[in-house]
């Protein structure tokens, strides 16, 4: 294994410093180490996104585990978990172990499989959690996402389960019966365009229900996705009541706005659909509050003839991992240590991920990655390392390049590039 001195890197903002790693670890000075020049580089803890869609088993078309490691990878994360609307379905044993392994077979980031909430996500029947969790794949996140768990009795059941193993339901919130055939928000933009609305009221239902839920039964729940003011306000008065319940909002959500959909290009549509500019701003805000924990890409690629068709027929989803630094660069800043919290401790902490979200001291796993805050680059789709293409910023010039990325202490990115 080679060691590495990273020379004259800013950790997290401070004063430049020289980092070792050897043997996996942050390390004490040692000899013969390889020498990466970090002169105005800044080095994070390796970026952990509690939200991705790999689409291994069934769609590899759009994505396998190996290409959207290597996306996740060169946007500098070193764990991604991946959601369970695979084909087969994520809701075995057998599905999970077959996802986890294929993760260490690519050896780009850790992989950790979410398992289904329900047999096939048809929100009837619970899947076996408890296989799944124990499992080599150690599952302890479970979601239905693509769907929402509506059923309230299965919804309480699943969230009593997991507790035995500290587990976690990741919920998609989204009444069913109050987005039937809709296809954009539902405000003054999906009036005037005639295309049916997703109200947000049909994910603020949900998350007040359900905090409500995890609150009687004492268990953990997480919050996929948030996309509205008041659904902010719910989970600010939850959260001040003490409900174990956390939140995520992707990159898209905190930049883009429901006007996009008036070019009906689909790139654009995406579920929850694109909110209003003032759903947009108390997002941010509640991301620096702390009353949204994490930033999730729920990278969600699809193939072209799933994407580059009719705005009706085109499936939701836009890619994520390859620019949601860069993103959350462009809205905050140079603000180091709320990226770290936001982007690793704080969803290596809700995956159960130990190892990652460190604190790069001495001793401490080397999964970290090293950016270039002054480096601006236009994001071109035919140049990203995913297998699909529907990025939303196509053409758009953000800040900050991903230089290097290692896990455990083994270069997966060096010079912007991907070694393997
Ligand atoms: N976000 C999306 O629009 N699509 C996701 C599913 C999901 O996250 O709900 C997908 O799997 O494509
Ligand atoms: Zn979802
Ligand atoms: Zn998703």
């Amino acid at each position: 294994m080679m060691a590495y001195l990273i020379k004259g890197v800013s950790i997290l903002g401070a004063e430049p410093t020289d980092l070792y790693i050897n043997d996996g670890v942050i390390s004490a000075p040692v000899e013969n180490a390889e020498v990466i020049d970090a002169a105005g580089l800044v080095a994070l803890p390796g970026l952990v996104d509690v939200h991705t869609h790999l689409r291994e088993p069934g769609r590899e078309d759009a994505e396998t585990v190996e290409t959207g490691s290597r996306a996740a990878a060169l946007g500098g994360y070193t764990a991604v978990c991946a959601m369970a609307n695979t084909s087969p379905v994520a809701d075995t044993a057998g599905v999970v172990e077959q996802v986890w392994r294929l993760g260490r077979e690519a050896g780009l980031v850790d992989v950790q499989p979410i398992g289904a909430v329900t047999v096939g996500l048809a929100g009837k029947q619970m899947a076996e959690l408890g296989a799944m969790a124990t499992s080599a794949a150690n599952v302890r996140i479970f979601s239905d996402d693509g769907f929402c768990v509506a059923d309230p009795k299965l919804m309480r059941r699943a969230l009593e389960y997991v507790k035995a193993f500290d587990g976690v339901i990741a919920q998609h919130a989204e009444e069913p019966r109050l987005t039937e055939g809709a296809q954009m928000h539902e405000g003054e933009v999906s009036t005037r365009l005639g295309l049916t609305g997703w109200p947000a009221v049909a994910e603020e239902a949900i998350i007040a229900r359900d905090v409500l839920l995890a609150e009687h039964v004492g268990s953990r729940l997480h919050v996929c996705h948030v996309s509205t003011a008041g659904s902010v306000e719910v989970l600010r008065q939850a959260k001040a009541r003490g409900v174990r319940v956390t939140a995520e909002v992707t990159p898209h959500h905190l930049l883009l706005t429901d006007e996009l959909a008036a070019g009906y290009d689909p790139v654009f549509k995406v579920n929850p659909p694109l909110r209003t500019r003032s759903d947009v701003e108390a997002l941010r805000q509640a991301l620096l509050d702390g009353v949204i924990d994490v930033v999730a890409t729920d990278h969600a690629p699809h193939a072209v003839q799933d994407k580059e068709c009719e705005w009706a027929h085109a499936r939701p989803g836009m890619l994520g991992l390859e620019t949601a630094l860069p993103i959350v660069l462009s809205i905050y800043g140079p603000q180091w240590d709320l990226i770290a919290d936001r982007m690793s401790r704080a969803p290596a902490r809700i995956a159960g991920l130990a190892g990652h979200g460190g604190d790069l001291s001495v001793g401490s796993p080397a999964n970290l990655t090293l950016v270039d805050p002054a480096a601006r680059r236009v994001v071109d789709p035919s140049e990203l390392a995913s297998r699909s293409r529907n990025t939303p910023y196509a053409g758009m010039t953000l800040p900050g390049r991903i230089v290097a990325t290692f896990l455990r202490g083994e270069a997966t990115v060096l010079d912007g590039k991907a070694v393997k």
